[in-house]
C-alpha cells in the first residue's frame, strides 16, 4: 500500500553494486562469479534462515536412529566422461567430498496390488519406443517443425499404455519421474534435449547424494570462499515483498521494512515464485515478461519417507526400486527406495516412496496421518500385511504449499519455443533473472542454476568493469510458433549442442 511504501522509504536503504535476491544454488554462484571478476559490493537476500534454496535436508528417524536426508535435490544428475566435460556439481561434489552412491536404475523389482509380479519387460519396450522419440525430436528441431507433447510423440513411436497399469507405472518410472509431470503435460522436443544435454554430454549416471552435512554443503563450502562468518553481505530471514526496477538502477523492499538499493540485481526466486505474485514488481511486469513466465510450469516432487525397526526390514535389501502399478490411479505411491541396503545407509530401516503432479498436490494438501494410512495399504499390497510393521517414523516436505518455493522444478509444456522461453530469461533494465527455470538446456537441474547465476554475474561484472551500460539479453515481442534453427544461439541460452554422445559411450 502507498502507506507502508512511504514507511519504508522513512529509514534509508542500503546502498550496494549488486542486490542477489536468493541465496539458492543461483545466488550463490553468482555471488561468486562476481568475487571471482574483483566485484566484492553485493548484498544476497534471503528468506530463509539458511543458504541452499531447494537444496534442504532436516534429520529423519526415531530416537537414536535418525540420519540426514534430503527434501529437495537428491542427485547429481551426470556426472563426468571423460574427455567430455563435467558437470559442474559433480566437480563441487567430489572437492567438498560429499558421500554418493551410484543409483542403479535396473536393480528395480515390480508389484501389483496382489504382490510382487514381474513386468520389468515392459520398461524394456518403452525404451525401444523411447530412442524413435529421440530421433524425432531431433527432426523437429532441425527441420523447424511444430514440437507436440511427449504423449503423442510415443504414441507415434508405438508405446500405448492405454489404461494398463502396469504400462502406467513403467512409464511413470520413465517419465513423470524426472520431469514431474505426464507425458501430456511435456515438450516432445525440449524434454529430449533436456536430458541429452545432461545425460548424453556429461554421462548416463544419477548418483545418489546422502551426506550427514547434507547435500547443499557444496552451496555452503562455495560461499565460505567468499563469506566470512556473520558476512554483512547476506541478509537472511529478509523476505523480498517488492522489486522497483528501471534502466538506472533497482530497489528492494522487503517485509520487514528495509531496502535495498542496487545498480544492478539478479532475481533467483523459482518460477513458482513469480508464477504467485508473493513479490510485485513496478513498474507491472510488460507482457512479453508475463508471458514467459505464465507459459512454463511449476512442477512438485514429494519424497515421503518411512523408517522400520531395522530388525524387521521386509524389502529384499539388495534392490534399489521397487515399482507399484496401483489398479486405478495412475502415479499412486508408484515408486520406493530403500536406503537401507549397500553402499546407502545400511541399517537405517529407512524407505521412501515419491509422487508427483497432482498426486503430490493431493498429498500435500492433506494431513500426515491420512498419507500415512494410505503408503501403509499400499506397502501391504505389495509385500503381503503380515510382513510389514508399522512405521517408527513419517515424515514429508510439502513443496507446492512452500511459500519460498511453491513447487520443486520447472518443465516445458508441449509446443513452446527458445523464443518465449528467452522472455523467461531476459533482464528488464537493471534487474536481470537467474536460476533453474532460466536454464534453457538444463532446466530443473542443479547444473542449470549453477550455469545461470554464473552467466548472469558474468555479464554484470563485465559492465561495472567497463563502466558501461550491459547491452542487456534479448527478449521477444513478437513471437514466432517455431524456433528457426539459426536461433538455437548463445543469445537464447543455447550454449551445447544437444547431439553431444560423451557420455553414450560411457
Ligand atoms: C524435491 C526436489 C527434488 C529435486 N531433485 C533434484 C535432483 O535430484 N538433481 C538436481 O540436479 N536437481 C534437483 N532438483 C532441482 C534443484 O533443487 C533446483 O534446480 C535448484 O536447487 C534450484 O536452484 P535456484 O538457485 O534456481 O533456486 P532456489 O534454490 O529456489 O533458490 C532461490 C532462493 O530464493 C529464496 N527466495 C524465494 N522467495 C524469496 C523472497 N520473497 N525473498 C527472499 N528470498 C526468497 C529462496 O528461499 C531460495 O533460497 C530438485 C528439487 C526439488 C524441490
Amino acid at each position: 500500500s502507498p502507506l507502508s511504501r512511504r514507511s519504508y522509504t522513512a529509514t534509508p536503504c542500503k546502498k550496494t553494486s549488486v542486490a542477489i535476491l536468493g541465496a539458492g544454488t543461483a545466488g550463490i554462484t553468482a555471488a561468486q562469479g562476481l568475487t571471482n571478476k574483483s566485484v566484492t559490493d553485493f548484498i544476497i537476500v534471503e528468506y530463509n534462515g539458511d543458504i541452499g534454496g531447494r537444496v534442504a535436508h532436516t534429520t529423519f528417524g526415531a530416537h537414536n536412529q535418525s540420519y540426514t536426508v534430503e527434501l529437495g535435490a537428491n542427485w547429481v544428475q551426470g556426472t563426468v566422461t571423460p574427455p567430455g566435460p563435467s558437470n559442474p556439481i559433480w566437480s563441487l561434489a567430489l572437492l567438498y567430498n560429499l558421500r554418493n552412491t551410484y543409483s542403479n536404475y535396473s536393480s528395480l523389482e515390480t508389484f501389483k496390488q496382489n504382490g510382487a509380479n514381474d513386468f520389468t519387460d515392459l520398461t524394456a519396450q518403452y525404451l525401444n519406443a523411447y530412442s524413435t522419440l529421440e530421433q524425432d525430436a531431433g527432426y523437429i528441431l532441425t527441420e523447424n517443425l511444430q514440437d507436440r507433447s511427449t504423449r503423442a510423440g510415443l504414441s507415434l513411436a508405438g508405446w500405448k499404455p492405454h489404461k494398463n497399469p502396469e504400462a502406467q507405472a513403467s512409464e511413470w518410472f520413465q517419465w513423470d519421474f524426472e520431469y514431474a509431470y505426464p507425458p501430456e503435460q511435456s515438450s516432445q522436443e525440449f524434454g529430449i534435449i533436456n536430458y541429452n544435454t545432461t545425460f548424453y554430454q556429461y554421462s548416463p549416471a544419477n548418483n545418489y547424494v546422502f551426506d550427514p552435512r547434507g547435500f547443499n554443503a557444496f552451496i555452503k563450502g562455495t560461499a565460505a570462499t567468499f563469506l566470512t562468518p556473520n558476512d554483512p553481505r547476506l541478509l537472511l530471514n529478509t523476505i523480498v515483498t517488492n522489486v522497483s526496477y528501471s534502466e538506472t538502477g533497482v530497489t528492494v523492499y522487503n517485509q520487514d521494512g528495509s531496502c535495498i538499493d542496487a545498480d544492478y540485481a539478479i532475481c533467483t526466486f523459482s518460477l513458482g515464485v513469480l508464477q504467485n505474485d508473493v513479490v510485485t514488481f513496478d513498474p507491472e511486469l510488460p507482457s512479453w515478461k508475463q508471458m514467459g513466465i505464465a507459459t512454463f510450469q511449476m512442477g512438485t516432487y514429494t519424497k515421503i519417507f518411512l523408517q522400520f525397526p531395522p530388525d524387521q526390514v521386509f524389502w529384499n535389501k539388495s534392490t534399489q526400486f521397487f515399482l507399484y502399478a496401483d489398479p486405478v490411479e495412475r502415479g499412486y505411491y508408484p515408486v520406493f527406495q530403500s536406503l537401507d541396503g549397500p553402499g546407502f545407509l545400511e541399517g537405517s530401516g529407512i524407505l521412501f516412496v515419491t509422487v508427483v503432479d497432482q498426486q503430490s498436490y493431493q498429498v500435500e494438501s492433506q494431513d500426515d496421518e491420512t498419507t500415512k494410512t494410505q503408503v501403509m495399504a499400499v506397502l501391504r499390497h505389495m509385500f503381503g500385511a503380515a510382513n510389514v510393521p508399522d512405521p517408527i517414523a513419517f515424515m514429508y516436505p510439502r513443496w507446492s504449499l512452500e511459500p519460498w518455493a511453491f513447487g520443486s522444478y520447472s518443465n516445458w509444456p508441449p509446443g513452446t519455443t527458445l523464443e518465449m522461453h528467452q522472455n523467461l530469461r531476459a533482464n528488464l533494465g537493471r534487474l536481470y533473472f537467474a536460476g533453474e527455470a532460466t536454464s534453457t538446456e538444463y532446466y530443473g537441474f542443479l547444473h542449470g542454476a549453477f550455469f545461470e547465476g554464473q552467466a548472469v554475474a558474468g555479464e554484470i561484472a563485465d559492465c561495472i568493469t567497463r563502466g558501461t551500460n550491459c547491452s542487456g539479453e534479448y527478449n521477444y515481442r513478437e513471437l514466432h510458433g517455431t524456433t528457426p534453427l539459426s536461433e538455437y544461439n548463445a543469445a537464447n541460452g543455447w550454449d551445447v549442442s544437444s547431439f553431444l554422445t560423451y557420455g553414450l559411450s560411457a
